[in-house]
């Protein structure tokens, strides 16, 4: 998360928005950072992906709806590889899962992260093969554990010493080996949202290298034989511009592979840098291309490893958001246009923090666009608001849409492929909506939308 997003959400008052926030000279006009490759604004004013207009979207399928222009992230799956040809790259399906995207990463040759016996059952349903599956998790089950290694998957990083103890029981009870991996938390304070920081002290992820569990942790695995370790892992938080935190990792982490070079004369052979690259959520947002990336993180890791006098090791990543975030946007119908008199005007859409909880969790920002028509309207600085039964139902805190915006109108907010559907609730019992891929002019439902059926279908009394 940018500077500019703290602080911005709570206790603000009045119709001025952020100092960041300037008057478009073409309300109707895309910035093309925030939005999918192939979206486009046609002649009829209408936004279209792959040549499919939105009106004809939500025709079909309703709305709420989340959007995802498939070649978009099949593009970024390959942008991705091309940067980093030699390294194994995990795309992190917490940031949206489904067998459809598994299926589409798997045929991009793609590895594959994921943190919950959940989020497994998917990867395998869509066919990713197992051998490409990194097992993530701070509390892994002994069920879930049981699971991976049934499944046989490629890595399981390991996070704590009772995980160790249960990986090395269920290993010696069915005589498998597995390779795994160590979560390393190298007590950096990543310039990000709190909640979404993971590698400074105290906090639940990892073995404390600073502490001395992780050294502990390796020395462990690496006498009991029953485990294969392969390397570290670092990952220090999510929505990530400036590589200076994946440079003190780097560097943090390889001292520990030294040390323990040093200690058992054995060089681990892989090392993994977790994900986190920031996307663009607004125009303020300037992310790094996968090319500058892979410059960057391996001129670190080159001088890291010379410095320790290391080889280096089998370098992966883990990007969720940076995959699949442009690629999608969700598109909403409103219901109504309110003014609050001299405070600001609420334009109050179908869905809400259900659909994308990010903007209420972490204070994020986000973007908005008339997407049924363009308008000549003067822009007017808006707040898109859900309708749920929370004032805090925010979905875009500030944007300029044209003053004429009205109820039926469909607006768009992009950027929402990571952690929206992901992390979509059933709160006031709003139905959480589909995703429907498109491509070549043509749509398909990849997710179903949620119904009220399914939303008793749990209810036993
Ligand atoms: C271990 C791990 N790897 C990868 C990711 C993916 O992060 P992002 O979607 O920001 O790339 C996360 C989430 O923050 C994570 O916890
Ligand atoms: N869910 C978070 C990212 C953290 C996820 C994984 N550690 C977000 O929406 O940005």
């Amino acid at each position: 998360m940018r500077a500019h997003e703290a602080g911005a959400l709570h206790g603000d008052i009045g119709n001025r928005g952020p100092a960041w926030l300037r008057t478009p000279d073409d309300v109707n006009a895309l910035t093309p950072q925030l939005w999918s490759r192939h979206t486009t604004r046609g002649d009829d004013g209408a936004l279209a992906v792959a040549g499919l207009g939105v009106r004809e979207i939500a025709a079909e399928f309703g709305t709420p709806v989340y959007v995802l222009d498939s070649d978009d992230l099949r593009s970024r799956c390959r942008d991705f590889q091309a940067a980093f040809p030699d390294e194994d790259i995990y795309y992190a399906g917490k940031a949206f899962l489904c067998r459809a995207v598994v299926r589409m990463i798997a045929e991009e040759g793609m590895f594959l992260d994921v943190c919950s016996g959940g989020e497994l059952a998917v990867a395998l349903a869509g066919g990713m093969p197992p051998e490409r599956i990194g097992f993530h998790g701070n509390n892994k089950s002994v069920a879930e554990l049981s699971r991976a290694l049934d499944a046989g998957v490629g890595r399981i990083i390991v996070d704590s010493f009772a995980e160790i103890e249960r990986l090395t029981v269920l290993a010696r009870e069915r005589g498998v080996r597995p390779r795994v991996l160590i979560r390393v938390t190298v007590g950096v304070e990543a310039h990000t949202h709190e909640f979404i920081a993971t590698a400074h002290e105290d906090q639940k992820f990892g073995f404390s290298l600073a502490g001395g569990a992780a050294i502990a942790a390796a020395l462990r695995i690496l006498d009991e034989d029953v485990l294969e370790l392969r390397g570290l892992h670092s990952h220090i938080g999510s929505q990530i511009f400036d590589t200076s935190g994946f440079e003190v990792s780097a560097r943090r982490v390889l001292a520990l592979q030294a040390q323990i070079r040093d200690a058992r004369g054995v060089e681990l052979p892989e090392l993994d840098l977790g994900g986190g690259f920031g996307i663009a959520y607004t125009t303020q947002d300037d992310p790094s291309t996968p090319h500058d990336l892979a410059k960057r993180l391996r001129k670190i890791v080159d001088s890291e490893c010379a410095a320790e006098r290391l080889a280096v090791p089998r370098l992966s990543i883990e990007p969720g958001r940076a995959i699949v975030g442009p690629a999608v946007f969700t598109l909403y119908q409103v219901g109504t246009v309110k003014d609050v008199d001299g405070i600001r005007t609420y334009v109050s859409v179908d869905g809400g923090m259900s659909d994308n909880i990010r903007t209420a969790l972490y204070d994020a920002s986000y973007s908005a666009t008339l997407a049924s028509r363009a308008s000549v309207a003067e822009p007017m600085l808006a707040r898109v608001v859900g309708k749920h039964c929370e004032s805090g139902d925010i979905v875009v805190k500030d944007e300029f849409l044209p003053a004429d915006v009205q109820p039926g109108d469909l607006v768009a907010v992009p950027g929402t492929g990571a952690y929206c559907r992901s992390m979509a609730s059933n709160y006031n019992h709003v139905p959480r909506p589909p995703v429907v891929a498109v491509r070549n002019g043509r749509a398909r439902l990849i997710v179903r939308r949620e119904t009220e059926e399914d939303l008793l279908a749990l209810d036993v009394g």
